[in-house]
């Protein structure tokens, strides 16, 4: 078991508050993940829930058993940090068994589960080495195997990929879905990184300047944003949001199209634009049309594209995915 409440919780450091009164559920096995610009709170709240930094207000329950002043050691959870954290001196068997060690378990049962997570995890190889003699990856490894060990109720993650190169991240990556699968584990991890967010989360929670702008599954966020600031933030290129008078439509204050939601046809577009840079992906190609009044408008054309710089192309959006927004930024929900 391991369900997570946060009720009302604040920070504030000094004179500055950080936090400023997020609610949240996590179900038992749930996998949720805080994304939000650099300097939201993201890491803030997460040291909140592991009890490496007291809350100003607010309260925390794990497994409905109020927490807010248990000691981290207490609390059932284990935290993997984006710095590994090991112990340089100790191999890797002793840096995974400390944890049980020192809460004095016996020793046939820390062997029993640190050969289960090692197994896990594929780290039996590298039992008898430092953490000096194993690649960063592998160091990453160790650090969850060491969390793993300990059967907590909560694990929490702090941006756990972000030291690794970019082939080693998917691995990784996929490596923590499926410990979440095979372990049934409640988890909660921060991340800056989208593809991160959308590929591993049951749900994602959008925090901005200390607060909350919405929770959902990365698909309810992606097809249903509760306003700019999330329509913004998911998605890669960003969504494009172009002034609703510029397009003579008056039902809103601003449009919002993926760039993915975007073609380019040889009459009748919903907006005209001149080419003024391509960036060929291989599998995509992302061409920016600049437009005017309008802004420059990014489309990701499936594929490869050639088009000449300068010259005027029509967009067309396809009109089952504008969004529309208010003059309060809130999005204008489609009636059915
Ligand atoms: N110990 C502290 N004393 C004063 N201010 C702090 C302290 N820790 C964090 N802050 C401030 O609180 C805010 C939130 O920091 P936090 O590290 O939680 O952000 P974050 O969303 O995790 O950012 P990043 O993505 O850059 O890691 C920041 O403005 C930061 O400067």
């Amino acid at each position: 078991m391991g369900s997570l409440a946060l009720k009302n919780i604040t920070k504030s450091f000094g004179q500055v508050d950080v936090i400023k009164g997020v609610d949240l559920e996590v179900q038992d096995g749930e996998l949720v993940i805080f994304v939000g610009p650099s300097g939201c709170g993201k890491s803030t709240l997460l040291r909140i829930i592991a009890g490496l930094e007291d809350a100003s207000g607010g309260s925390i329950a794990i497994d409905s058993a109020d927490v807010s002043s248990t000691p981290p050691s207490r609390r059932g959870i284990a935290m993997v940090f984006q710095t590994y954290a090991l112990y340089p001196h100790l191999t890797v068997r002793d840096n995974m068994s400390l944890g049980l060690k020192q809460a004095k378990h016996p020793a046939a049962h820390i062997a029993e589960r640190v050969d289960f997570a090692s197994k896990m995890l594929s780290l039996e190889p590298y039992l008898d080495r430092r953490p000096a003699e194993l690649s960063g990856g592998q160091r990453q490894r160790v650090a969850i195997g060491r969390a793993v060990v300990r059967k907590p109720k909560l694990f929490l993650f702090d941006e756990p990929l972000s030291n690794l190169d970019a082939a080693l991240r998917v691995n990784t990556r996929l490596e923590i879905a499926r410990l979440h699968r095979e372990l049934g584990a409640t988890m909660v991890y921060v991340t800056h990184d989208q593809t991160e967010a959308m590929t591993l989360a049951d749900r994602i929670v959008v925090l901005n300047g200390g607060r909350i702008e919405q929770v959902g599954t990365p698909m309810e966020l992606y097809n249903d944003p509760a306003n700019l600031f999330v329509a913004g933030f998911i998605g890669s290129p960003q969504m494009n949001f172009i002034d609703a008078g510029l397009l003579g439509r008056e039902d809103a204050k601003t449009i919002g199209i993926r760039p993915e939601h975007i073609s380019i046809v040889p009459t009748n577009g919903d907006i005209k634009g001149r080419v003024s840079h391509i960036e060929h992906l291989g599998a995509d190609t992302n061409l920016y049309l600049d437009c005017g009044d309008a802004g420059l408008l990014c489309a990701r054309l499936f594929g490869e594209h050639q088009f000449e710089i300068d010259s005027e192309l029509n967009a067309k959006f396809d009109e089952t995915r504008v969004f529309r927004f208010d003059d309060q930024g809130k999005a204008i929900r489609r009636t059915p």
